[in-house]
């Protein structure tokens, strides 16, 4: 991260506790401007738990939320949220599922999300008869028409096949390299982390184990080494073989 950038999010000794039981501990985290932050780790681990702080849908046992220079107190008004099931509601089109919330007046909004998410001749349909990709094509459209300055992505892929995945993946990266939002994403999948983010950051007993930098130009390219060599280094990590790892995979800046 370098110097001097603006800072759209920072947590300084944030925890979290679910009753007796502490779920995030001392978590220090900057975020810049039109960063594209993953975070990974084990089940259970506080994932999605940091992910709802941020979005003001929890509130911090201790510490502070600070976005774009100011506390999060209740709900975020900048930041979106996408989730895993999409969330869509089933009584209304798809265009009007994107329209929710927004202004009269808008409407060339909506027609531009669903062209660039590619459902615009699916417009007047019910979400029931779209497959499970073009459902999160929906969400995805629905939470961008508002123009977020942040997005918070929670596993919102996570039920969807391999290939519709990664052709998901790179949708969201040809959206955020268009618009320049701030992106975090939770996800237990290394291969998605590496594929958008700009940094990883791993999860390990409600702290911050790790903080990877993944130098890679966008858009990435799956079949660069360094792309591979970085997956080996976040799951090494994540699994806690370090030593049984050679000398190959021990690299220090990917
Ligand atoms: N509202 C809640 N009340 C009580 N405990 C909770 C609540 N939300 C989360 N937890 C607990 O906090 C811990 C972390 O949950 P969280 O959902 O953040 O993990 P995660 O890393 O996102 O997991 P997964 O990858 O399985 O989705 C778990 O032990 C969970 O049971």
């Amino acid at each position: 991260m370098s110097k001097g950038k603006r800072a759209k999010l920072e947590l300084s000794n944030v925890q979290k506790s679910f009753g007796q039981q502490e779920v995030l501990k001392n978590i220090e985290l900057k975020v810049n401007k039109g960063d594209f932050i993953a975070i990974v780790g084990k089940s259970g681990c506080g994932k999605s738990t940091l992910l709802r702080l941020i979005a003001g849908l929890e509130q911090p046992s201790g510490g502070d939320i600070v976005i774009d220079g100011k506390p999060l107190n209740e709900k975020s008004s900048t930041a979106k949220m996408m989730f895993q099931d999409g969330r869509l509601l089933p009584w209304k089109t798809v265009q009007q599922n994107v329209g929710l919330g927004l202004k009269k007046g808008n409407e060339e909004k909506i027609t531009t999300l669903l062209e660039q998410v590619g459902l615009l001749g699916r417009a007047k349909e019910w979400p029931n008869v779209l497959s499970g990709g073009q459902r999160q094509r929906v969400a995805l459209a629905r939470a961008l028409v508002h123009e977020p300055e942040l997005l918070l992505l929670d596993e919102p892929l996570g039920a969807l096949d391999a290939l519709t995945r990664i052709e998901m993946q790179q949708l969201i990266q040809d959206l955020w390299m268009e618009k320049q939002f701030t992106a975090i994403l939770v996800t237990h999948d290394v291969e998605e982390a590496i594929a958008l983010a700009n940094r990883v950051i791993v999860i390990e007993a409600g702290e911050i184990s790790m903080e990877q930098v993944i130098n890679l130009p966008y858009p990435r390219q799956r079949d660069h080494p360094v792309f591979h060599k970085a997956v080996t280094k976040i799951l090494t990590h994540i699994l806690g073989k370090e030593k049984n790892v050679s000398e190959d995979f021990k690299i220090s800046n990917v």
